[in-house]
């Protein structure tokens, strides 16, 4: 094993984008390349590493070298490597702000180096010299925002074909859709095996200036409400009915759009039955996770069989796939829809796959159910807020369904059984989600889940 793999073997697994925290490392190997000379000297590794339990993943790691310890680089410092009879002190290029500029001088310059390949976006504008700064809180990615022009998503996890995220923005910048971030570039690595497609390794986006997520615009207006314990959503200030709306407006507009350039196929007959088994084995591997959930089992196996049973008219289409308030900001004038990349945990060829758009409504419907009830996490008794609570998400949720039909034509909540079925299934995913990530956060979703499958 090489000075690099012992370095990168101790850094990775405290960094938040490693995905496989607490798994057995059985091996890890890599293979690098400088992507610049100097200034600093930016080289990037392909690193592998196969665990104990299952199949290996690759992670892209951009390094800066400096030969001497950089004092303000500190909590970016990843080790030092002796060679040549001196030592070079390696960085986490992200974090380093005078290795940022050089992924959009390349890709104004469309380069290629070694294996990766620059491509901007058509005429879009890149703000060329520009260093970044990087995103704090991400998670499975790392971004970097360049002034208030662009933002670069540095995908860590590499997967052999295009990211739909690039699809996705790609296909939309023929449309001028006002409700998403305009693609300006995106990056590729060729894949050691020259029979697999180059895997994404950055998107480069228009950078939505002066704008909030609706998460914390959403749960700033719940916050309102639960100091007046005693007062009705409409009554409060903050009331976020009217965003729900535009926002449900805006839902409906990057679907149609979508429906326009990329692909649609009206649902066949098997897909119903399909899609309910696809629900049903997500819900028995979800068990396994979290055993509460067997309690549920067979309401919610209940809810898929009506899928098949009812065949509503579905369009399949591609969609967002993983639609909820922290994936939307709010500008002056309206809703930007980010991050089309789908559920981050779902292999690549399965999210690029046609689905019902009733999947992103449920997605956003799930969300306002999770504004409204975070807070009660800390007060489970308080009857009151519970009831507020209930209240602020009803009111939302119909709100933001009347904004879509408004905007469709298409009621998308009229007691479908489908939407029914897939806030179930969201809500499956999400105690997978929580059990992982935020353990605390479990009951909110198994709360859900109780009320979804229980008769009105
Ligand atoms: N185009 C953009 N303009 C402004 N902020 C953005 C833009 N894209 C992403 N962000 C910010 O970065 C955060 C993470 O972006 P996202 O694409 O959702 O990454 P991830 O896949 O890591 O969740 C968003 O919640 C948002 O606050
Ligand atoms: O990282 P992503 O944005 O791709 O999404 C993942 O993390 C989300 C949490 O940040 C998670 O969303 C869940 O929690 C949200 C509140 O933090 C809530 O608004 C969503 O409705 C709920 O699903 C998402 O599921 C997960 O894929």
């Amino acid at each position: 094993m090489s000075a690099l793999t012992d370095l990168l073997r101790d850094w990775m697994p405290h960094q938040r984008w490693f995905g496989s925290k607490g798994r057995e490392w059985t091996d890890i190997s890599e293979d690098g390349f400088l992507l610049d000379r100097s200034d600093p000297v930016l080289s990037v590794h392909r690193v592998r590493v196969t665990y104990a339990d299952g199949p290996s993943e690759t992670y892209l790691v951009p390094l800066s070298w400096r030969d001497h310890p950089a004092e303000d680089l500190e909590s970016a410092f990843v080790g030092a490597v002796a060679g040549d009879g001196r030592e070079t002190y390696a960085y986490d290029a992200m974090r380093d702000r005078d290795a940022t500029a050089s992924w959009l001088i390349h890709l104004v310059n469309a380069s290629t180096v070694g294996p990766m390949h620059f491509h901007p976006a058509g005429v879009a504008y890149i703000p060329e010299g520009l260093p970044g700064d990087i995103v704090s809180g991400e998670q499975s990615n790392t971004s970097l925002i360049y002034g208030s022009e662009a933002i670069l998503k540095l995908f860590r996890r590499l997967e052999p074909g295009l990211n739909p995220d690039v699809e996705v923005h790609d296909a939309l910048r023929r449309t001028e859709n006002p409700h998403i971030a305009p693609l300006l570039g995106h990056i590729e690595i060729d894949d050691p095996d020259p029979a697999n497609p180059p895997a994404t390794v950055a998107m480069l986006q228009t950078f939505v200036p002066n704008a909030s997520d609706g998460w914390r615009l959403a749960t700033a207006s719940v916050r309102d409400l639960y100091m007046e314990g005693d007062l009705h959503a409409d009554e409060v200030g903050g009331d976020f009915a009217a965003d729900s709306e535009r926002l449900g407006a805006a839902t409906a507009s990057v679907h149609a759009d979508m429906a326009q350039v990329l692909p649609t196929e009206p649902a066949g007959d098997d897909w119903y039955a399909a899609a309910a088994a696809q629900m049903d084995e997500r819900l028995t591997a979800a068990i396994e996770i979290v055993p509460q959930l067997a309690e549920q089992a067979d309401g919610l196996r209940s809810l898929y069989a009506e899928v098949a049973r009812s065949r509503e008219p579905v369009v399949r289409q591609r969609i967002h796939g993983d639609l909820h308030l922290g994936q939307v900001l709010r500008t002056a004038t309206g809703w930007i829809v980010l991050d089309f990349e789908g559920e981050p945990a779902r292999p690549l060829a399965s999210r690029r796959e046609l689905d019902s758009p009733l999947r992103d409504v449920a997605g956003m419907l799930r969300s306002f159910d999770y504004a409204a009830r975070h807070m009660l996490v800390e007060q489970p008794d308080d009857a009151q807020r519970a009831y507020r609570a209930q209240e602020w998400a009803a009111r939302n949720r119909a709100a933001y369904c009347d904004g879509y039909s408004a905007a469709s034509g298409l009621d998308p909540c009229g007691g479908s059984p489908l939407l029914r079925a897939f806030e179930a299934d969201k809500a499956v995913y999400e105690c997978v989600y929580e059990a992982r990530n935020r353990p605390h956060w479990l009951m909110i979703p198994l709360n859900s889940l109780s009320r979804l499958t229980s008769p009105e």
